[in-house]
């Protein structure tokens, strides 16, 4: 591909990708994937060429753009090599018109960004925020033997945690194929240390996902006692057995669950556990380095039916702590409205219970918990609550 039909390229899946936010469709890393399954001819420069295109022009735009090609020319408009390839040349853009629309600069939609800024997120912090994420790993306890990581990576403040720079080929490092890493971001695993799971305890991962943080968990619990990893959605749970097995991870029972009626297929853990992590769906503001245009897929409404659930599953959750034990509530969002607002609702609706910031190497004091963001701790935006039933 010509460098003029690369940028035609990008422009066509800022359409797809465009749309998609709008009808809540398919995130732009499969939308790019699509696009070129379908279009073989292209190699594997031009996928590389074509995706940091579209991934520059989605960064740069705070709103929804009008048009895959406002958004491009919003890039153009500091860039002038790029702006003369907008050239009517065969498969390239066409010319550039007078007055023709340039999508609006900005970090995020207006009301999102109000939000932001209503929680204390500075406008210097836009960029990191919209920035490429490092590739954090967290080596794997339960494996043992000799661990042989790739070259290039720097120690971080995570128990087990190392950085390396976003380019890594890590998926065929050695230590990889055998299970010994798994990529995790830092921020995420230092959520998983806020659990403190220790060996023997009962724990459960109410949100489990794939098992993204299980896997930590069931690391710090050297694979002794019991580890309930639950889900409402089949399909991320049913990903989680073969990346156990993989990982050597060998204490975790999944367990699918009813939206609305979690209690039921909990009920054998009522008041049982020793430890809780609610790792609640969320607006996902603190991952924008991963997924830039989730910021063009959120609605107000959304926001608010993440914030209910988050409640409900923090009160499901409170029943199933013994007293003495621990709940650690955590959201990838740097909204107070997912962190500290609902984290001092839940202890006003608690009495029995108290907060605990929790004692972790990075983070800054939000409330009765502590925020992660990507601008003064370098790791993916989270919030992190733990509290302790009396
Ligand atoms: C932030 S994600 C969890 C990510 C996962 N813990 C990890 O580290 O990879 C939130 C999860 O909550 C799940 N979820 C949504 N509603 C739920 C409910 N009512 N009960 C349990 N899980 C629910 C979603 O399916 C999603 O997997």
């Amino acid at each position: 591909m010509t460098p003029a039909a690369r940028v035609q390229a990008a422009i066509e899946i800022l359409d797809l990708v465009i749309e998609a936010a709008r009808s809540n469709g398919a995130p732009a890393d499969r939308l790019i994937a699509d696009w070129f399954r379908a279009r073989r001819f292209a190699g594997s420069g031009d996928r590389r060429a074509v995706r940091e295109l579209a991934y520059r022009a989605i960064r740069a735009c705070g709103e929804v753009p009008e048009s895959g090609r406002a958004a491009m020319l919003r890039v153009a408009r500091h860039d002038a090599e790029l702006a003369a390839l907008f050239d009517g040349s065969s498969h390239a853009p066409t010319p550039i018109r007078e007055g023709e629309p340039v999508a609006s600069p900005g970090i995020a939609p207006a009301w999102l960004l109000q939000r932001l800024t209503e929680s204390d997120i500075e406008e210097a912090e836009g960029e990191a925020l919209l920035g490429r994420a490092p590739l954090d790993i967290r080596v794997n306890t339960l494996k043992a033997g000799p661990l042989q990581l790739p070259e290039g990576g720097e120690r971080t403040v995570a128990a087990h945690g190392w950085r390396y720079p976003p380019e890594t080929r890590i998926e065929q490092s050695p230590a990889y194929l055998e299970g010994r890493i798994e990529v995790q971001d830092t921020g995420s695993q230092l959520t998983c240390e806020a659990v403190a799971a220790r060996p023997g305890e009962t724990v459960i991962d109410l949100c489990a996902g794939a098992g993204g943080k299980t896997l930590a968990l069931a690391a710090a619990m050297e694979n002794s006692g019991r580890l309930i990893a639950s889900d409402a959605d089949r399909a991320r749970l049913s990903r989680l057995p073969p990346r156990a097995d993989r990982a050597g991870a060998t204490c975790i029972e999944t367990v699918l669950l009813d939206p609305g009626r979690e209690t039921e297929a909990l009920a054998p853990f009522l008041e049982a556990a020793d430890a809780v992590l609610v790792d609640a769906p969320c607006s996902g503001t603190g991952t924008w380095r991963r997924n830039p245009e989730a910021r063009w897929r959120l609605t107000e409404k959304q926001l608010q039916r993440y914030m209910a659930v988050q409640g409900r599953l923090l009160d499901v959750a409170a029943q199933l702590v013994k007293p003495g034990g621990r709940l650690v509530f955590v959201t990838c969002s740097l909204l107070d409205v997912e962190g500290r607002e609902q984290a001092q609702d839940f202890l006003d609706r608690h009495p029995g219970w108290r907060g605990e910031v929790p004692a972790l190497p990075a983070g800054t004091s939000r409330g009765p918990g502590l925020r992660l963001s990507p601008y003064h701790d370098g790791t993916d935006g989270f919030f992190v609550a733990r509290f302790i039933r009396l």
